[in-house]
């Protein structure tokens, strides 16, 4: 997206494609107004009209046939969503009248507004910052209740307000390391610089221990099961699902092939992944299995390692990936344990018992300890700026005063970056490209 024709009056459809109770054209600019006039037969005009009123009338064509009743809504720069003057033009939320009154609109001079440029003209307008840009992306793609939440809360300053937190921290220690500069043989106190800084490494690290948490919320997270043969891991998978999705059989090495299924926990979408039970085998398309089963177990956000309770416990082979994060389970509860340990969690999938539980586990793994109410980073490019103010961070702990304040100020310009404060044009554009035109 470039970055020219900012000033002139763009115009979409601002609401989803399809029939609906009532559809909107947007047009803001500094000739959204007079626009309006063009298109708007009421009352009142649109142009003479005071910011937030609305006017009802007709939606008229350029040769004067009626295309809808409808309402107008005025808004007056600085006081609207992008900041600049804004009509609204709201009709019966069907799509051939809304492609008639954008097509009127263009041809009275305003031009089709690009992806996400309603939101862009906010944020260059100093109304949101990007990481409230990304929230309100974040907030129209929501698929779940948390997902929703964690935006809501983007959207309303809580991130930026966090970074503002650390960034206070490092100011304050880089000010009395300038301050104490010219007389380098003095050096900052600890309650100048080293204590600052470790609060600002604190709350770095804990926003950034919110970064998994916010993707898993939003993206979702991939659960493998895994296993000996006949652990009844398939099982599980079913008792889970609520329903028979995979084949379950007394013999070792049932499932061969692995299988997906989608499950919500308590709001967070999970894929579920059966594999092959893990053994030595000389069958070559179990074997092949087995392989798919570690490679799996590797790629997944979280390993749930089965063993059975009801036979002699016999150790997890250790081509367990130590990347994955693994939560451990003992099956068959229902049948007389061969074997107890106070690390795994008993569950039946035949009865049921210990399900509530393990799904009560399964949600704090994946989620943590992210404090609700609080602020998470959402995004790729939030945690990388993070991660790297973080380092700088740590950097400056052992440098002598003049080369930490260096890193202080690289670890505030990241921590810029991430409110979208002072960041390079390609980015901006990177984060709007992925809005839908109208927002
Ligand atoms: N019809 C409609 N609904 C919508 C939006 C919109 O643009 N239009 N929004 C957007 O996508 C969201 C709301 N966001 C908005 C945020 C600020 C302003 C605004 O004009 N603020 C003025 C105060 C106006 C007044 O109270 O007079 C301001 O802050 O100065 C408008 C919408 C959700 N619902
Ligand atoms: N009593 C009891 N039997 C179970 C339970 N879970 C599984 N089984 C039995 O254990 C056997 C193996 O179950 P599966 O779910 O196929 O085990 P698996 O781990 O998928 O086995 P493979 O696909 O061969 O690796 C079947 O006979 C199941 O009925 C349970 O909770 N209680
Ligand atoms: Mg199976």
């Amino acid at each position: 997206m470039t970055r020219t024709g900012l000033s002139d009056t763009i115009a979409a459809i601002a609401t989803a494609p399809g029939s609906a109770g009532v559809g909107i054209v947007r047009v803001s600019g500094p000739d959204a107004l007079s626009i309006a006039d063009g298109v708007f037969r009421g009352r009142g005009t649109p142009s003479r009209t005071r910011g937030g009123r609305f006017l009802s009338g007709a939606l008229v064509a350029g040769d004067g046939e009626l295309l809808d009743e409808g309402l107008c809504l005025v808004f007056r720069a600085p006081r609207s969503y992008t900041g600049e003057d804004v009509a609204e033009l709201q009709t019966h939320g069907s799509p051939a009248v809304l492609s008639r009154v954008l097509s009127r609109v263009l041809e009275l001079g305003a031009r089709p507004a690009r992806p996400g440029e309603f939101t862009l003209r906010a944020y260059l307008a100093g109304r949101l910052d990007l990481a409230q840009a990304e929230a309100v992306l974040e907030l129209v793609s929501a698929g779940t209740d948390t997902a929703r939440r964690q935006a809501a809360l983007g959207l309303s300053g809580a991130l930026g307000a966090r970074v503002e937190r650390v960034a206070s921290h490092v100011t304050r220690t880089l000010a009395a390391i300038q301050a104490l500069l010219d007389y380098p043989e003095e050096g900052v106190p600890d309650e100048d610089r080293a204590v600052p800084l470790a609060a600002a490494e604190a709350e770095l690290t804990a926003l950034l221990g919110t970064a998994r948490a916010g993707q898993v919320a939003t993206r979702g997270a991939r659960l493998a099961l895994i296993g000996r043969p006949n652990a009844g891991k398939s099982s599980l998978l079913n008792a889970l699902l609520g329903y028979e999705r995979s084949i379950v059989t007394p013999l070792p090495g049932t499932t061969r092939d692995y299988l997906e299924a989608q499950l919500s926990l308590a709001g967070v979408p999970v894929t579920l992944v059966d594999t092959a039970g893990l053994r030595e085998t000389a069958d070559e398309v179990e074997a092949a299995g087995v392989r798919q089963a570690v490679r799996l177990a590797g790629g997944a956000d979280l390993v749930l390692a089965l063993e059975d309770g009801s036979v002699e416990r016999e150790a997890l082979p250790a081509e367990l990936p130590p990347q994955a994060r693994v939560l451990r389970v003992r099956t068959k509860s229902d049948l007389p344990a061969a074997w107890t340990d106070p690390t795994t969690l008993a569950v039946s999938a035949v009865t049921g018992e210990g399900l509530p539980g393990l799904r009560e586990a399964l949600h704090a793994a994946l989620l943590g300890d992210a404090a609700r109410g609080e602020a998470w980073l959402t995004t790729e490019r939030q945690v990388d700026a993070a991660r790297r103010a973080l380092a700088h961070l740590q950097a400056a702990r052992f440098l002598p005063d003049d080369l930490a304040g260096y890193e202080l100020e690289e670890a505030l310009r990241a921590l810029a970056e991430l409110t979208g404060r002072d960041v390079a044009e390609d980015v901006v554009d990177a984060v709007f490209r992925n809005f839908c035109v109208g927002k």
